[in-house]
């Protein structure tokens, strides 16, 4: 998961070249030290143990151990693994986020499907670059729950705005997340799926934009701003 430099630019700390043969090799053996850029916001790199602007330094160890012909030498490498970009798609229902988002991944690469082998009536959809969760998935209240308190889906008090927030941040992290689904078939809260980070995370759905810390996120954010006119013509035109 760490991009190493290619061997023809890789230099120890004097400098120097690093050995043309096996070079690969010794770094498997050697043990790393780390430090992190003051200015940089700080993640953690799936499955290294390492965090992303963090500098690497790994000292090789002796030649007979790595089976190189030079001593230990210590290499400096940045860790340069990119974070998910996260778009925040919000609209009305029945405004074309799902058709939008169908044509926007289209662009990024790849048709986006549902997850493999999961729940049939998951709500997200996954393309080559780009995963896109859809906001129901955290109704804190299912259809009957809404309707006992009196509550629309669109009502704040509805939504599970923390739980929204840490998995979104745990996806900017770089860490998978078990996200819970709305089932729109059944109107029940069905057992979470695994989402794995993306390149492309978009959450897109009622609300967004909402909660400050889910804002504060958001690398783009989109509001389509359909005329209930439009919409409702949109509507008709299929039934
Ligand atoms: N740009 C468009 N031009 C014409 N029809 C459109 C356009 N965008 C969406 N529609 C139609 O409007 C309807 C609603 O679109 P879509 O399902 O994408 O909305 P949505 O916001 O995802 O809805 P919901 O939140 O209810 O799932 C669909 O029948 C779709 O074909
Ligand atoms: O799509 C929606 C909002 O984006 C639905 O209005 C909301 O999820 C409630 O669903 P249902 O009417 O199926 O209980």
């Amino acid at each position: 998961k760490l991009s190493l430099p290619p061997k023809s630019q890789l230099q120890d700390l004097k400098g120097r070249r690093a050995a043309p043969r096996g070079w690969a090799a010794n770094m498997a053996f050697c043990s790393p030290h780390t430090t992190t850029s003051l200015r940089s916001p700080c993640t953690t790199i799936p499955n290294s143990g390492f965090r992303q602007n963090q500098v690497i330094f790994f000292t090789t160890r002796s030649s007979r151990r790595s089976n190189t012909r030079h001593g230990a030498r210590t290499f400096q490498v940045s860790c340069a693994v990119e974070q998910p970009i996260v778009i925040g798609l919000a609209a009305d229902s029945g405004c074309g986020k799902s058709t939008f988002m169908r044509r926007l991944t289209s662009v990024f690469g790849g048709a986006a499907e549902p997850p493999k082998g999961g729940n049939p009536d998951s709500n997200t959809l996954i393309s080559d670059t780009t995963t896109v969760i859809c906001l129901d998935d955290y109704h804190s209240l299912d259809r009957t729950g809404r309707k006992e308190k009196g509550v629309t889906a669109l009502d704040p008090k509805a939504n599970d705005f923390d739980l929204m927030y840490e998995q979104v941040k745990a996806i900017k992290e770089g860490k998978a997340i078990e996200k819970p689904i709305y089932n729109h078939v059944t109107g029940l809260l069905d057992p979470a799926e695994l989402i794995q980070p993306p390149k492309i995370f978009v959450i897109e759905g009622l609300h967004p934009m909402y909660d400050e810390r889910v804002r504060e996120l958001l690398d783009f954010s989109i509001y389509l701003d359909i005329s209930n006119e439009v919409k409702f013509a949109w509507k008709i035109q299929v039934s």
